[in-house]
């Protein structure tokens, strides 16, 4: 058995209460070998003992399970699948200039996690855990990026531990997101914004979808994405509102990819992107709409609410900001939230989820009033809040 070492001098121990009765004999009976083996046999509890078997089984066992996803993106099966519809191990060995027995193995392994199904005369075709997948690339893109996550992630504790010396040299997400690690992100150089504003172009439906159907833009005559990225959002936005003017701010390598995306899609006379620092410089004024999607996570309290009073700034008297992303303690979707979202982050190395009452918090410190949570179809993707300034 393990010790448990007494609490450093000076820390007072933690004050008891009146569930750690219960709660340490009901993790006493949970812990115990010989509880288990009788709630696995006993009709009655058998079925609660075996999803919560298959429950921690999976945590175990999900890298792996991750590794199998990945596998099938970098072959892009799903999408070959739903185009060509259910192929032999033979033909997609050859496709995907793999040994057949391999090929075989991943398949079986792929339809074990319901991403492709066995289909009639040997064939393979899309499960149903696939078929979301396939043609979404914004989701692959995800997908293959985690690499560098996983690369921070190989040595949990010495990224808790914040122990940057020993993490592998600038090749997990702190080199992805090189905004995050500096003070001065208008001086990164371009090369250095592609990779992430790639990605965040590709999986900005996600988040689009849920903005627009639980927000009208009908009302509002000028539009200002703040860390907009090269304008997919304010792309869709012009498409839905066609009435809208529309700007982008963001990094400067970044807003010129903007202003390139506005010229390819005709939008260049209803929409432009300005280049800057967020933190530093005046945003553009007079928008009555500002979104703020998926950035302010990136970013630590102090930033955050340097950046809502900028936004409070530029927006006209009765304006609105509109704040997506996912947030931590979302019923639901906490394991988004506080699991994944939380240590992504950390492997970043900047910013935090947020829970609706802590962002709450922040923008009435930066003189919102008026604060609204509006509600999305799927807070796994995106959760969003409303706040007014000042008539
Ligand atoms: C996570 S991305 C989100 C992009 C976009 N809103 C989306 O949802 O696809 C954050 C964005 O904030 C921008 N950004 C980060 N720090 C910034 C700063 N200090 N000033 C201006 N933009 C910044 C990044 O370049 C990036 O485009």
């Amino acid at each position: 058995m393990h010790s448990v070492s007494p609490p450093p001098p000076g820390l007072a121990p933690p004050t008891p209460h009146w569930s750690d009765t219960p709660l340490a004999w009901r993790d006493r009976l949970l812990a115990s070998p010989r509880f288990r083996r009788w709630a696995q046999s006993f009709p009655l509890t058998r079925w609660v003992a075996r999803r919560r078997a298959t429950a921690v089984f999976d945590l175990v066992a999900g890298f792996v399970y991750s590794q199998v996803l990945l596998a099938c993106v970098q072959l892009r099966l799903f999408d070959l699948l739903l185009a060509e519809g259910p192929q032999t191990p033979h033909a997609l060995a050859a496709r995907g200039k793999l040994p057949l027995a391999s090929t075989e193995r991943l398949l079986r392994a792929a339809v074990a996690l319901q991403l492709l199904e066995a289909r009639a005369h040997g064939r393979f075709g899309l499960g149903p855990l696939g078929a979301p997948l396939a043609a979404d690339a914004g989701l692959a893109a995800m997908i293959e990026h985690h690499t560098a996550l996983y690369r921070d992630l190989a040595q949990p504790l010495t990224l808790l531990r914040g122990d940057a010396s020993a993490a592998p040299a600038g090749a997990g997400l702190s080199r992805y997101w090189p905004y995050a690690g500096t003070d001065a992100p208008d001086t990164l150089p371009p090369g250095q914004l592609l990779a992430y504003s790639e990605l965040m172009a590709a999986s900005q439906p996600l988040v689009a979808d849920q903005v627009l159907q639980a927000y009208s833009l009908q009302d509002h005559r000028r539009l200002l994405d703040v860390g907009g990225g090269t304008g997919a959002f304010a792309c869709r936005a012009a498409y839905v509102a066609p009435h809208l003017s529309v700007q982008v701010f963001d990094l400067p390598g970044v807003a010129a990819l903007a202003r390139q995306r506005f010229e390819q899609a005709g939008l260049s006379a209803r929409c432009s992107a300005e280049g800057g620092d967020f933190f530093e410089d005046p945003l553009p004024p007079g928008a009555d709409l500002v979104t703020l999607l998926r950035v302010v996570h990136d970013h630590d309290d102090a930033r955050v609410l340097r950046l809502l009073r900028a936004v409070r700034l530029a927006l006209v008297p009765g304006g609105t900001l509109l704040l997506a992303e996912p947030f931590a303690d979302t019923p639901g979707a906490e394991r988004m939230g506080d699991a994944y979202f939380g240590m992504y982050l950390l492997a970043m190395g900047r910013g935090e989820p947020r829970s609706e009452a802590r962002l709450r918090a922040l923008l009435l410190a930066a003189g919102f009033e008026k604060v609204q949570r509006l509600p999305t179809a799927l807070p796994l993707q995106a959760s969003a809040l409303l706040a007014k300034t000042p008539t």
